[in-house]
């Protein structure tokens, strides 16, 4: 029926179970060949029958399930208009605190300018409309990233822009709003927490994590040769994988206790690689592995390519294996000398070196994570029912709300301010000056998400702990969230490291 205007007295004479229709913000919606489909039974749509359902609808519903299904909108009630706002993709979120400071229209900001604004409107618009959904379906059936998104991020840029700023974005023009060679830190930092709000964290890391932690160990430490040209143009193209392969199940952190060996060969030309690798995201589909070993002396970097003597077998992990989590076994693959990275027995820097970016990387998302749950937070307390009224105008439920914003909005303050402090250092300063403070904030990020995620599952009660409906995002959330605080380095270690690296540029003098 195409879209007709009603009055609320037609509605009212459409009650049966056979001719059922029912008001939700001022639309007309025909339930009557959906009744029997409905996830929330039949019975519930027959005692709404004929009524303005808008208030019983948003108790238990998400918006988007009004646009899955506006084919079940007939038409709009005589002189009234909808109230909801349909976000469109690119669009910012109205929800206070649901967006950082800087893209609020009231607030000013001194670190962003045009060109990251800009830029995080069109990675918001790809995500919308190309990540967002492919995310939501994998997530749930486990299957990898299609060729064709990698394809499409490749063609705009996205792999390359992924890695951070550098060498690699020379002369590209990136999604027509930065030059490749303005891309700073903080444009980084609009990438990555766009890229999260597809709120899928298996799939998160499904999307080329692996490339975006080992391919840049590869850019800075291997020698210019055509063979590295090779690969980094065949893997920013797409057309190739890349993962890191450090843990193993003797050692996680402590990389100086892996027992993967790489042993050379007499004449010098080449490694023979023996041992196994656990917990590699990306894993299962990856043709390139940018490995931990131990060398003569030492510990070094190699670079691994697929052979039969690697096999890869799929780790359930609490999320998706949409990420390829893979067990990797090494059974003396044949690796040339000039896959080395860095130095023979000195790969401890290669890791060490790339790992500021990988932890910023991660605080970047899982700030940005806990924002979208505080949002659905805001958004529930505003819109729950519970004991005749909305369930914000419970005290318990404010001190909760102020807790989370709290803790999202210092996080974020204190991430910019490194962002810019990035943009300003060389490579080898940020290595110096930024491995402790980045390592505070990843292990105060993940720990104000354990605070955040235990508060929201409180907030949404037993939907906080349902995988579809409208606590989804929160139980993701709260199912998911230790993957920060473990991946890159633990919360424990972090902290570690971010007190260690200050007592060593503490003044000599007695203060
Ligand atoms: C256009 C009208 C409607 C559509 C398309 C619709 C669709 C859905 C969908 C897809 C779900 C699964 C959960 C989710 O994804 O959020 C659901 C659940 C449910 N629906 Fe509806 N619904 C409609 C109207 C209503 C109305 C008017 C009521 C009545 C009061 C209602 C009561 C319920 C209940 C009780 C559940 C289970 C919720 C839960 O487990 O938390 N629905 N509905």
């Amino acid at each position: 029926m195409a879209h007709a205007t009603l009055t609320r007295e037609a509605v009212a004479s459409h009650k049966a179970p056979d001719d059922l229709w029912c008001i939700i913000d001022h639309k007309v919606y025909d339930l009557t060949d959906f009744i029997d489909a409905h996830p929330g039974g039949s019975v519930v749509l027959e005692q709404v029958a004929g009524t303005d359902a808008t208030t019983a609808f948003y108790n238990l519903h998400r918006q988007e399930v009004l646009s899955k299904y506006a084919d079940l909108c007939i038409g709009t009630i005589e002189g009234e208009k909808p109230e909801v706002i349909e976000p469109q993709p690119g669009d910012l979120s109205p929800v206070p605190y649901a967006e950082p400071l800087w893209l609020r229209p009231q607030f000013k900001s001194p670190y962003f300018k045009e060109s990251h604004h800009k830029l995080r409107r069109k990675v918001r618009e790809f995500v919308d409309k190309y990540v967002t959904p492919e995310a939501q379906e994998k997530e749930k059936d486990g299957s990898y990233i299609s060729q064709e998104l990698i394809d499409r991020m490749a063609e705009n840029d996205m792999l390359a822009m992924r890695l951070g700023p550098g060498k690699h974005l020379r002369g590209k023009d990136l999604l027509g709003v930065v030059k490749g060679e303005e891309f700073d830190y903080l444009h980084d930092l609009v990438q990555a927490q766009e890229f999260v709000r597809a709120n899928a964290r298996g799939f998160q890391d499904g999307n080329m994590a692996g490339m975006m932690i080992s391919l840049t160990a590869v850019l800075q430490w291997m020698p210019d040769t055509p063979f590295k040209q090779k690969i980094v143009t065949e893997v920013l193209a797409g057309k190739k994988k890349i993962c890191l392969a450090i843990t193993e199940a003797f050692a996680g952190s402590d990389v100086a206790g892996l027992r993967t060996t790489a042993t050379k060969s007499k004449d010098g030309k080449s490694y023979v690689v023996r041992g196994t690798k656990k917990w590699i995201t990306n894993g299962m589909w990856c043709d390139y592995f940018v490995v931990g070993c131990r060398t003569e002396k030492g510990f070094s970097v190699l670079l691994v390519e697929r052979s039969d003597a690697v096999e890869t077998k799929l780790i359930k992990t609490s999320y998706s294996t949409a990420a390829g989590t893979a067990f990797v076994e090494f059974n003396d693959a044949v690796v040339p000398a000039e896959n080395l990275l860095g130095q023979e027995d000195k790969g401890f820097v290669v890791i060490m070196s790339n790992f500021n970016h990988e932890r910023f990387m991660m605080a970047c998302a899982v700030i940005r994570q806990s924002r979208s749950v505080v949002e659905e937070c805001l958004k529930w307390c505003n819109q729950r029912i519970v004991f005749g009224k909305r369930l914000i105008e419970q005290p318990a439920m404010r001190q909760k709300l102020a807790k989370m914003i709290s803790h999202v909005e210092s996080n974020q303050s204190w991430l910019e301010s490194m962002a810019y402090q990035m943009s300003h250092m060389s490579y080898a300063q940020q290595s110096k000056h930024l491995g402790g403070p980045i390592g505070l904030l990843k292990s105060h990020a993940t720990r104000s998400a354990h605070e955040i995620a235990d508060e929201a599952v409180n907030i949404f009660g037993g939907r906080g702990l349902t995988q579809s409906g409208m606590g989804r995002v929160v139980e993701m959330f709260h199912r998911t969230y230790k993957f920060d605080a473990i991946l890159g380095g633990t919360e424990e270690i972090l902290a570690d490291l971010g007190v260690r690296q200050a007592m060593r540029q503490f003044p000599k003098a007695m203060l």
